[in-house]
């Protein structure tokens, strides 16, 4: 079974703090529920996720997760030094993953060293790691759960319109120079999000009304629009987000 966006699930929330608290609720109990094995959560940058990440670090929420059988990827990151101000895994470390005590060697940033093209090849081997084979199965997915973010633009992850990135077909890790956001960035590929038990799109405010209403009926003509996952697609909308649709 493939899921596509015109079958996504839409749940649609007050405002930004009741999605945050959705997704930090959906995290605590698919750690509770995989019964065996690492849990692995590719992370959405961006600033939508800040308010899941200051949540879920609160000492009632963090101690819910077990975190020892957690394993944190990223969804995309922006190309610039370690700690930069625009990194994603910078705004991660420092909103939640500094906060809980997940092991060190859990944690696995998108490296930024070397040029993006080799960034990109040691991401992937990160990957083939953790999932223990170089080619994807079916039925055995690579994530537990991929989070998303929607840009304006209708990007999500760091696949960009027009990159060259959005064809690609084997390769899990690739890379975007887009010409509408600053900085070369390292983005998951449309075959890494599919190999997913769970896709959790986070749209909050009124400026991706236009562009939520597209994602939400499947419009190839945007690179959200084409996300397909093995398992299922969720959307956490908040009201000024899902607009007169809600
Ligand atoms: O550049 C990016 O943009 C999207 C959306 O970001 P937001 O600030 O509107 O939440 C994000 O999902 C992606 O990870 C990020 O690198």
């Amino acid at each position: 079974m493939t899921t596509d966006m015109r079958h996504a699930v839409v749940e649609v929330l007050k405002d930004s703090e009741a999605v945050a608290m959705e997704m930090a609720r959906l995290l605590i109990r698919t750690v509770k529920e995989k019964q065996q094995g690492r849990v692995r959560i590719a992370l959405s940058g961006g600033s939508t996720p800040k308010q899941l990440f200051a949540i879920l670090a609160q000492p009632d929420m963090a101690r819910q997760v077990d975190w020892s059988r957690v394993e944190i990827f990223y969804g995309d990151e922006r190309h610039v030094p370690e700690g930069h101000a625009d990194s994603n895994h910078a705004s991660a470390r420092e909103l939640l993953l500094s906060r809980v005590s997940i092991p060190a060697a859990q944690v696995h940033p998108m490296p930024t060293a070397a040029t993006v093209a080799e960034d990109a090849a040691s991401y992937q081997s990160v990957l083939e790691q953790a999932y223990g084979a170089t080619k994807l199965e079916a039925g055995r997915p690579l994530f537990d759960i991929v989070m998303l973010g929607l840009g304006t633009d209708g990007h999500t992850a760091s696949l960009f319109p027009g990159e060259p990135v959005l064809e690609e077909k084997k390769a899990w890790v690739g890379v975007a120079a887009p010409r509408t956001a600053p900085h070369e960035r390292l983005t998951l590929t449309y075959p890494a999000i599919a190999s997913s038990a769970l896709v959790v799109f986070l749209v909050t405010g009124e400026n991706k009304v236009p562009m939520l209403a597209r994602l939400r009926q499947g419009d190839g003509s945007i690179p959200s629009g084409r996300i397909v996952s093995e398992g299922k697609i969720l959307i956490l909308a908040d009201e000024a987000a899902a607009g007169e649709l809600s």
